[in-house]
């Protein structure tokens, strides 16, 4: 595997977290992904949550418009939003599970239960030429289930780990790292694509980052929190810089 094959995709959902608070039409995601894109990041993650508490129909319109990299469209396996993967047909759709009343996602898919009715649900998408990737508990049923369903990427939820980072349970930031580990190997000697995310920051980036099998880090919440005191582009740069410095 190369050594620089760790990408970066922006998660720019809570620019507009920050837009709809108030309202109108500041600060635009279209413009932060711009700009996320001229500071070298490798893809853009937006999730048009069912509430529309964030993104909003018309972001995804003007990121299909706007922008040269990837975008990874994430979305709850519904009919509503199965259509509007269609319409865009972007270069990789997460499903994502959803819960209207979490503050934010808050595990990784139930694949294993669902497989029928997943595997049905990807294939016009698939046929549509978007990657299907899963986002995924570090969970070994839930992985093959993916697999089994024909999804091309798993990205694991890398939640559990931060939170216990952040709180000081190292114990548990340690075990829920192991997992993430085996995890990892296991669905890349399947032939899964690996990614990794959600809630990641500078001080717990590292260790996952260094994880071989994984290609991609999809970060949103805390680089776009961070980008207030910094700015959107440095912000970036301390993050891709942390992974290459983990990756070596
Ligand atoms: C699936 C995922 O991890 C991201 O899309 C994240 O969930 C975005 O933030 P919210 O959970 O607050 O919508
Ligand atoms: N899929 C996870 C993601 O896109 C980013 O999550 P977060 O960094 O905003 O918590």
């Amino acid at each position: 595997m190369a050594k620089n094959s760790l990408r970066l995709g922006l998660n720019i959902d809570h620019v507009a977290t920050v837009r709809n608070a108030r309202g109108g039409a500041y600060p635009d995601p279209v413009r932060a992904a711009k700009l996320a894109e001229e500071a070298g990041v490798d893809g853009i993650t937006a999730h048009l949550r069912e509430d529309r508490r964030h993104i909003m129909d018309a972001d995804i319109e003007g990121l299909m418009q706007a922008l040269t990299v990837p975008l990874n469209f994430e979305m709850a396996a519904t009919d509503e939003m199965q259509a509007i993967a269609l319409r865009h047909r972007p270069h990789a759709v997460c499903i994502v599970p959803e819960k209207r009343e979490e503050r934010t996602t808050e595990g990784g898919l139930e694949v294993a239960r669902e497989e029928n009715k997943l595997a049905h649900f990807i294939a016009p998408l698939r046929d549509a030429g978007c990657r299907i990737s899963i986002f995924v508990a570090a969970d070994q049923k839930q992985i093959e289930a993916a697999h089994r369903i024909g999804a091309d990427i798993v990205e694991l939820h890398v939640g559990a780990y931060c939170d216990a980072h952040a709180e000081g349970d190292f114990a548990l930031r340690d075990a829920e790292l192991q997992s993430l580990r085996e995890m990892s190997t296991y669905a890349h000697s399947l032939g899964l694509e690996v990614h990794a995310g959600h809630g990641l920051t500078y001080d717990c980036v590292s260790p996952i980052a260094a994880f071989p099998e994984v290609q991609e880090l999809n970060i949103g919440h805390f680089l776009i929190g961070e980008a207030v005191f910094l700015g959107l582009t440095p912000a970036v740069h301390e993050m891709r810089r942390l992974m290459d410095e983990a990756r070596g």
